[in-house]
């Protein structure tokens, strides 16, 4: 099992969230988690790339398996597409940047500095660095956004031909990707409003 997550409970700026999560992601398998605006979809993420601590449980898989997409491109903008890509190759110790290049179409923009890209374009090159990293695990927050329809079909098979090599893809997404993979819907873990009402100190009353 590549990335097994048990009873996790997640919360933001002191509220629950979430508590008791709990799904597995094989090797070669991707896992599609949707949820309405504000569920916890993003905290959860965030949980599981290490970037947040979970209130309780556990998110078991490798040391340094995860890459992990975020909402924001997190690009340098005086650096070119090349050398973004060269950038994140270098911390994780590549240095073979064509396949991001190709895998989604940047070989024509390579000389343009990140600033200068559409938002679809810095997209794609935030997504690219997913092919640098070498890392088997993408967890990969609203992937799609400012994608048109091209660069999204572009996207879903860079994902396909991740999983096919044996890795493993956990991405929040309100749109169908056309991957084949199981969907969690986290509003089933929820956090009750009312659950800590029992423990509310009656002496501030
Ligand atoms: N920095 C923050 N501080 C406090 N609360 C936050 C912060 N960021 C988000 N929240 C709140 O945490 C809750 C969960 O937000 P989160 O971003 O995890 O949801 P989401 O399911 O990813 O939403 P969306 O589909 O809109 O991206 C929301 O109610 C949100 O308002």
């Amino acid at each position: 099992m590549a990335l097994a997550v048990e009873n996790l409970s997640v919360a933001r700026g002191g509220l629950p969230l979430l508590a008791g999560v709990h799904f597995r992601v094989a090797a070669g398998q991707a896992l599609i988690l949707r949820g309405p605006n504000g569920s916890g979809k993003t905290t959860l993420l965030r949980s599981i790339a290490g970037l947040q601590k979970p209130t309780s449980g556990r998110v078991e898989c490798a040391e340094d398996a995860i890459a992990y997409a975020a909402h924001s491109d997190g690009l340098k903008s005086n650096l070119t597409v090349s050398e973004n890509l060269a950038f994140w190759a270098d911390v994780f110790g590549n240095d073979d940047i064509s396949p991001a290049l190709e895998g989604f179409d940047l070989k024509s923009l390579s000389d343009r500095p990140a600033h200068a890209l559409s938002a679809g374009q810095k997209r794609r090159l935030g997504l690219a660095r997913l092919l640098v990293t070498g890392r088997p695990i993408w967890v990969l927050d609203e992937p799609t956004v400012s994608l048109d329809q091209t660069f999204v079909a572009m996207f879903a098979d860079v994902v396909k031909s991740h999983l096919a090599g044996g890795g493993s893809a956990l991405i929040a997404t309100h749109i169908d990707l056309g991957i084949e993979a199981e969907t969690l819907d986290i509003s089933v873990f929820k956090t009750d409003p009312t659950a800590d009402l029992g423990a509310f100190d009656e002496a501030f009353l």
